[in-house]
Parts: C-alpha cells; sequence; structure tokens
C-alpha cells in the first residue's frame, strides 16, 4: 500500500507540487494526466524518493519512505523516467541486467538470468538482446529501459512501478503493449503509478485516473468518472467529445480541432491598432445603424461582442482583473441590481439582490430570494466595467469574448459600493484584448443504435432526484435532445412552440408560481415567482413584469418538450426548448423545492398542454 499524505514540494519560492493526497493499493493501475509542467514528474519523482519534501509525507508498506535504505528501496520500487542518459556501448542485455543489480554482488544467479530473459521476450526485444544500446531507435531504447525496470521488481510483490511516460516514442503496437504489460504487473500484486498524455490509453487500461494542474489534485476517480467533457476541459482548456466505443464500452475522447488564431501572436502596440481599427468600425456601423444592440453589430462585423466592449477602454470600458470569483462575492454590497443572462435566442433579466453566493470546485452559487444562479468559472475570461448610454454594468464573457452574465446598476443600487468595487478590481494593465477562436458547435451524438436504450429507459424511471438527469445523460453519453427521443414511454412527448406561449398564459391568468431556467455554458440563470404581463412583439415573446423580464426568440424554437422527471417528491414536469443545434434555450417548471411535490396546478397546465395545441415539430 502507498500512502501519500498532504505532499508540498518547493524549488526557491516556486511551488511545484501542493498538498497532495491519494493511496494506492496492490493491484491497481493509476495514471497521471495533466497538461506540460502540471507536476506530474515532480510527483513522481517525490514517491520515488528522489526529491525530499518539506510537508507532508509517503508511506510505502506502513514505512516512511525517508526510513527506506537504498538498497531496501531498489527491490521495492521500480522508476523509468523520461530521460535516460546512457553515454557507453552497453548491450541490450547487459543494460536489462542492471535491473537485477540489487539482487547480486559478483555474478548474477541463474534466476537473475531467467527474469532478463522473460522481461526481453515479454517487451520484445529479445532478438536485440546482443545489439548496442546505442545504435537503438528511441522507442526501441524506451522498450530497454522498460525492460530494466520491470527486471527489477518482476518478483517482487506488493512493488511499486513509477513509470514517467513509458510509451512515449513507442509505435501503437507497443504502446498498447506496454500498459497491457503494466497492467498485468498490477493483477500480479504490483502498484502501478504511471504518467500518459493520451486520455485514450488512460481510458482503456488505467483502474483510476488522478489528474493534476498547477501542482494540485483536481480529480481522482474511474476512468469513467473523470475522463469526461467538464474535467478534461478544466485540465487541458480543450474541448472534446466524449463517445463510448460500441465495442468494449469504453470512453474514446475525441479533442476538437482547434484554430490557430493569429491575433494571440500579436504583441501589445499590434493588438491595441487592432483594436482602434476596429473601434473606428463600430463607431460608424452604430452611427448608420442606431437601434442595433451590440450582440447584433458584433454578429453582423463578425468579431465578438467583448471586442466591441474592449474598444472603449479608457472611455466606456473598464477591464477587471480575472478574479471573479472574489469579485462576485463583493456584489452584494451593490444592493439592488438587475441580472442579466442570455444565450442566441433567449435573454433573462431579473431584478434584486445577490445573495449567498459561494463556490466549489465544479461550480458557483448565487442562491438568494431574487437572484439564483449557477455560475461554470471555467468559461469565465474577460469582465468589463461598462458605462454607456447612462447605464453601468458589469459585463462578463468567456474566452470567445460571447457574453455570459451581466450585472446591471439601477436607481436603488449602492453607488458607493460600486466605485469601491471598481477601484479594488480594475486591471489598469489591460489596454487591449484578444479572444479565442469560437469554437463551432457540433454536438455529435453517438447513433441512437449504439446507446443501451433499455437500461438508460430503466435509469431515467429510477431517478430519485431531476438534479440526476446530467449524470444520466453523462453515463449514456447521450445529447439532450437525444435523450428525450430516447425517453420510456410517457416521459417526454413532443409540443409544439406554440404550447410553451399556452402555458405561459395559463400560469399568468391562475397565478401559478414557476421556475425559468434560462442557461449559457457559463452561468443559469433561475426565475422563481409569478408571471404576468406576457407580450409579443415580432418573433419576440415577453414576460414585462416590474422585477423579471424574458425575451425569447419564438422562430428559433426548433423542438418544444413535456419531460418528466420522477423524484422521491414525485414526478416533475417541464416543458423545454432547443435550438436547431440542440442547445438548450429554456427550461420552465413549477415552482418547487425539494422535499415538497410539485404543485398540482402546474401539472394540469403541462397535462393540458396536448390537447390545447396539437403537436406539429
Ligand atoms: N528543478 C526545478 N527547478 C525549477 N522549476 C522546476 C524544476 N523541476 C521542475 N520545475 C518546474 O515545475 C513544473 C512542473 O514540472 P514537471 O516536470 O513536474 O511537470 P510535468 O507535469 O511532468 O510536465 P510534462 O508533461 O511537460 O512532462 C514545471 O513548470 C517545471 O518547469
Amino acid at each position: 500500500m502507498l500512502t501519500v499524505n498532504n505532499i508540498s514540494f518547493k524549488v526557491g519560492h516556486r511551488t511545484l507540487v501542493s498538498d497532495v493526497s491519494f493511496s494506492i493499493r496492490p493491484g491497481e493501475m493509476v495514471v497521471l494526466l495533466g497538461a506540460n509542467g502540471a507536476g506530474k514528474s515532480t510527483l513522481l519523482k517525490i514517491i520515488a524518493g528522489m526529491h525530499k519534501t518539506e510537508n507532508g509525507q509517503v508511506l510505502f508498506n506502513g514505512k516512511l519512505l525517508g526510513e527506506y535504505t537504498t538498497s531496501d528501496l531498489a527491490i521495492n520500487r521500480a522508476v523509468l523516467n523520461q530521460q535516460n542518459n546512457v553515454s557507453l556501448p552497453f548491450t541490450v542485455a547487459e543494460l536489462v541486467m542492471m535491473g537485477r543489480y540489487p539482487y547480486f554482488k559478483n555474478s548474477p544467479s541463474a534466476n537473475d538470468v531467467n527474469v532478463v530473459d522473460e522481461v526481453m521476450k515479454a517487451t520484445g526485444i529479445a532478438q536485440m538482446a546482443g545489439r548496442s544500446y546505442l545504435t537503438l531507435s528511441g522507442g526501441e531504447q524506451q522498450r530497454v529501459q522498460l525492460a530494466r525496470a520491470l527486471a527489477q521488481l518482476w518478483q517482487q510483490k506488493n512493488s511499486l512501478l513509477l513509470m514517467d511516460e513509458p510509451v512515449t516514442g513507442m509505435d501503437i503496437l507497443y504502446q498498447q503493449q506496454t500498459l497491457a504489460i503494466l497492467k498485468a504487473m498490477a493483477r500480479r500484486g504490483h502498484m502501478v503509478i504511471c504518467v500518459l498524455h493520451d486520455m485514450n490509453l488512460a481510458s482503456h487500461y488505467a483502474d483510476r485516473v488522478i489528474m493534476l494542474k498547477n501542482g494540485r489534485k483536481w480529480y481522482d476517480g474511474s476512468p469513467h468518472e473523470t475522463l469526461q467533457p467538464k474535467p478534461v476541459y478544466e485540465i487541458f482548456e480543450i474541448e472534446a467529445d466524449i463517445v463510448i466505443n460500441p465495442s468494449t464500452l469504453k470512453q474514446m475522447i475525441m479533442p476538437r480541432e482547434v484554430a490557430f488564431n493569429y491575433k494571440q501572436t500579436l504583441n501589445p502596440t499590434d493588438m491595441e491598432t487592432t483594436q482602434n481599427n476596429l473601434k473606428q468600425r463600430y463607431t460608424e456601423y452604430k452611427a448608420a445603424n442606431p437601434k442595433k444592440r451590440i450582440r447584433e453589430i458584433a454578429a453582423d462585423l463578425n468579431i465578438s461582442e467583448a471586442e466591441l466592449v474592449a474598444t472603449g477602454i479608457g472611455e466606456t470600458a473598464i477591464p477587471l482583473k480575472k478574479d471573479f470569483e472574489n469579485l462576485l462575492k463583493r456584489v452584494p454590497e451593490l444592493g439592488y441590481v438587475m441580472a442579466l443572462t442570455r444565450n442566441e435566442y433567449c435573454v433573462s433579466e431579473r431584478k434584486g439582490v445577490y445573495e449567498k453566493i459561494s463556490f466549489t470546485p465544479h461550480a458557483g452559487l448565487v442562491l438568494g430570494e431574487d437572484i439564483d444562479l449557477r455560475l461554470f468559472m471555467q468559461h469565465w475570461q474577460f469582465g468589463f466595467a461598462v458605462s454607456e448610454n447612462g447605464r453601468r454594468s458589469l459585463q462578463f464573457f468567456d474566452k470567445a469574448g460571447t457574453a455570459l452574465h451581466k450585472i446591471y446598476i439601477t436607481d436603488k443600487s449602492n453607488e458607493e459600493a460600486y466605485q469601491n468595487l471598481l477601484n479594488d478590481f480594475v486591471d489598469n494593465s489591460l489596454k487591449a484584448i484578444s479572444v479565442a477562436h469560437k469554437d463551432d458547435k457540433h454536438n455529435a451524438e453517438m447513433p441512437d443504435e449504439a446507446v443501451q436504450v433499455e437500461d438508460f429507459q430503466t435509469a431515467w424511471k429510477g431517478m430519485g432526484d431531476s438534479h440526476e438527469f446530467f449524470g444520466l445523460l453523462r453515463r449514456f453519453n447521450v445529447s439532450r435532445t437525444q435523450a428525450l427521443r430516447l425517453a420510456p414511454e410517457g416521459f417526454a412527448k413532443k409540443l409544439n412552440a406554440e404550447n410553451f406561449k399556452k402555458a405561459c398564459e395559463l400560469c399568468a391568468g391562475n397565478h401559478i408560481p414557476v421556475m425559468i431556467f434560462v442557461p449559457n455554458h457559463g452561468c443559469i440563470q433561475i426565475h422563481t415567482g409569478n408571471i404576468d404581463k406576457l407580450v409579443e412583439m415580432g418573433p419576440w415573446y415577453n414576460v414585462l413584469d416590474p422585477e423579471f423580464n424574458l425575451h425569447l426568440r419564438m422562430d428559433a424554437i426548433a423542438e418544444t418538450w413535456h419531460v418528466v422527471k420522477p423524484s422521491t417528491d414525485g414526478d416533475v414536469n417541464s416543458i423545454e426548448l432547443y435550438d436547431q443545434q440542440g442547445e438548450m434555450i429554456l427550461q420552465m417548471f413549477g415552482k418547487r423545492k425539494p422535499g415538497v411535490p410539485e404543485l398540482n396546478e402546474w401539472r394540469e397546465v403541462v397535462n393540458g398542454l396536448e390537447i390545447a395545441i396539437e403537436p406539429v415539430n
């Protein structure tokens, strides 16, 4: 058993590993994943006893690592480093025999010779036993080093194999074979910790995946739990689609294409010149189209909204430090404000006070009476305080410059608190911004036939809480609209977009309180309460109440569903609207809270909808 307790490691003032803890048992194969420089090799060296830590401890088979003698360590753990410098022309067999040095003094025993033969066969290098190591290709040398490490512990149960990128340079067959050998070693009673860069190899061979970022442990769990779009994004900053390999039922991780953004290579002066040119275009376009909103102008000019806002730096826009969690914790001081969250086709505006703000590594929460938000901070990249046409607001954008959330100052807001907040969070160094290429949405779905529909339907019916739905999508690797299509009979019914209006009218007319969720990838805004004034204006359907406004593009609704999710408080009914890409536009529930069944009146409204209007789409 290996137990790592709260270890940290510093070089000078730089912390390379910070407060990492985990244990592994004989039989387990653990894969360490993380971006370049995340601290994987450093962690491995600490566990190998090559780096001494000031804090924490490493316990190996019940004894502190520091208490092992060098010769004891040599027969209990083997290390394969990223770089193996060999300058003398040893033969392959001689080099592998080095793994047996801890076991003999002058000449190897028959057993040592046997072990060397066995590992050379296992690693496919037996036919090159007599060749000089220095004449081998990179991948062949790597296999020899692997064989040396294996020879060291081949017969030592409960020992520890520490492998730093063992498959680097190997062709695809030997990559697979190497990991198969390591997994077999684990199954024979060894403990294996292996640094890899290939998530698909990790998916196939790891029993457990530990993900590191900035020297800290971020995720620790089965490949199924950890190799998901969100952890992958957080660790590697790359969007990935996860599909299930139908023959192995293991996840396949497919990173999305990234476009090279030349603007990111511009130096600050070039960025400012580009920004000044844009400012001129923006000013001219605004003058010619005075009624257009910034989001529409951004779309027309094929530029992001954040870049347009940034053209006002020094005049209408103050850049904010990227310390958004601490900034948001101060927003309650502003008092009565207006929170705005939107996606492509729907805007939710709710007035009130930010209260009960907290952050976990996975999401932020604002759980006030009025303002109710779920925040996904990993997507928050740029922030500005904007003052335009007499309206002041804090605006937050993702890395592509798309707006995620805005907070508007009202007549009743606390002016002094707003000024103090700006003083504390202004980023005077930022003169121009450069945004990432916008990810094209391609919600590739597995074919319906590849989904384990029966199990999926059973799991749906067995939900104890509607919040489990997201986990269900992950588990069966289905998109939301696919899930609705494959739902068990009676749990998802297709409606017409007009049904949504009908439901709003019935709720407004009968004073039935509702919950309206408007999501984007950085924020979900929830309005809970009554809706009253419903107004249609061109393609927009609006709720225009004093505290809550909703603007919804009816012509963008491609699918409307009535969805039923079981919970321990009885069935929960919702109406869900999706766009052409399968992205959720809006979700509406009856007002509810945990432990209380949903309102009967709401249930009657949704259940009556299909009768009210025949579904056509
Ligand atoms: N001796 C050292 N002195 C100063 N910094 C160091 C030292 N060793 C490593 N680092 C730094 O510590 C960080 C973690 O390094 P480490 O080699 O553990 O990363 P890694 O996760 O293994 O990365 P890679 O995937 O690139 O191999 C890096 O930023 C590296 O530059």
